[in-house]
């Protein structure tokens, strides 16, 4: 499929009972980039500690290989954008990074702690947000209830605690006006804001995206655009996947390419986008 959006469908998993992780408070989330803890992993950039780092993470579903040895170190505070094409392995290659996967083989490090059995919840506590492909909401609940869910569920935080907190990203992700109405009623910018939002509330540090702006206009993607060069701009770090091309190029700071689960290219967005590979694989450009 050419490169401007998708339909393929993640599964979001749902609240269910309030899992209390040993190491819940760990990390301090007071603490802002720069401020790591731990032992650093390998970076790319001198002078700045690997929030994330993968090690030869392979995962295959039946004889489909979707993830072959896949490496990589993500500083912290960098946005990292993630392209290929259709079936190429981005979806479960966050699914691998937040643990609702299971890696056949490989290490993934987080804060410099070995995180590759790591339930999905505890690495949630420990400042991993996420978006998913298609917002599923709670339909019923107003923007602002949806946000307090997301700002206190398994955590050790009240609804009157995180009441600023939620304002302030009402604010940042510009659904103010909304605040009050059933997420149901949104419209797809709304809901890809309110996406955002639910992400943003978890208190991420590290943020990942997966095609936020699919199925937007250009005028709601410049939006949305904004609106995370912003929360990036507030030191959060960044791994998105999209297919909306410009809008990636607008944030990231470095860009991974997938094909069949394999990293075909890492770095300068614009050297990745220049490169034979790319061209031939996902633009479909003869070279
Ligand atoms: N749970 C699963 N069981 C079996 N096959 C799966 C499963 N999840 C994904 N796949 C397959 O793995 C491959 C990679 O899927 P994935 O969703 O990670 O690709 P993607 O790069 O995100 O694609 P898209 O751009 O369409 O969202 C696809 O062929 C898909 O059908």
């Amino acid at each position: 499929m050419a490169p401007s959006t998708s339909s393929s469908s993640t599964t979001r998993p749902r609240p269910t009972s309030r899992p209390r992780a040993s190491w819940s408070r760990w990390p301090d989330r007071k603490r802002r980039p720069g401020h790591d803890a731990g032992p650093p992993s390998s970076s790319e950039e001198p002078g700045r500690s690997a929030i994330l780092s993968l090690h030869d993470v392979s995962k295959s579903f039946g004889a489909l290989k979707v993830a072959d040895a896949i490496s990589f170190d993500l500083p912290e505070g960098q946005a990292l954008g993630i392209i290929g094409p259709n079936g190429a392995g981005k979806s479960t290659l966050f699914n691998l990074i937040t643990g609702n996967l299971a890696p056949d083989a490989g290490r993934i490090e987080y804060l410099g702690r070995d995180v590759t059995r790591t339930p999905p919840m505890q690495r949630c506590l420990a400042g991993m947000g996420r978006s998913f492909q298609i917002p599923q909401p709670f339909n019923r609940l107003t923007v602002f209830e949806n946000l307090l869910v997301a700002a206190t569920h398994g955590q050790d935080r009240t609804e009157s605690d995180v009441v600023d907190d939620v304002a302030r990203i009402l604010e940042r992700t510009e659904l103010i006006e909304v605040a009050n109405r059933p997420a149901g009623g949104l419209t797809l910018l709304q809901r890809k804001r309110l996406e955002l939002a639910r992400a943003m509330a978890t208190q991420p540090r590290l943020l990942l995206l997966d095609e936020i702006a699919g199925g937007l206009t250009d005028a709601e993607c410049t939006a949305l655009i904004e609106t995370i060069r912003a929360l990036h701009a507030g030191g959060v770090t960044i791994i998105w996947i999209e297919h909306v091309l410009h809008a990636l190029t607008a944030v990231v700071e470095r860009l991974l390419v997938l094909d069949f689960g394999r990293v075909i290219g890492l770095g300068d967005p614009a050297e990745i986008m220049d490169s034979r590979e790319v061209k031939e694989i996902y633009l479909g450009i003869e070279v």
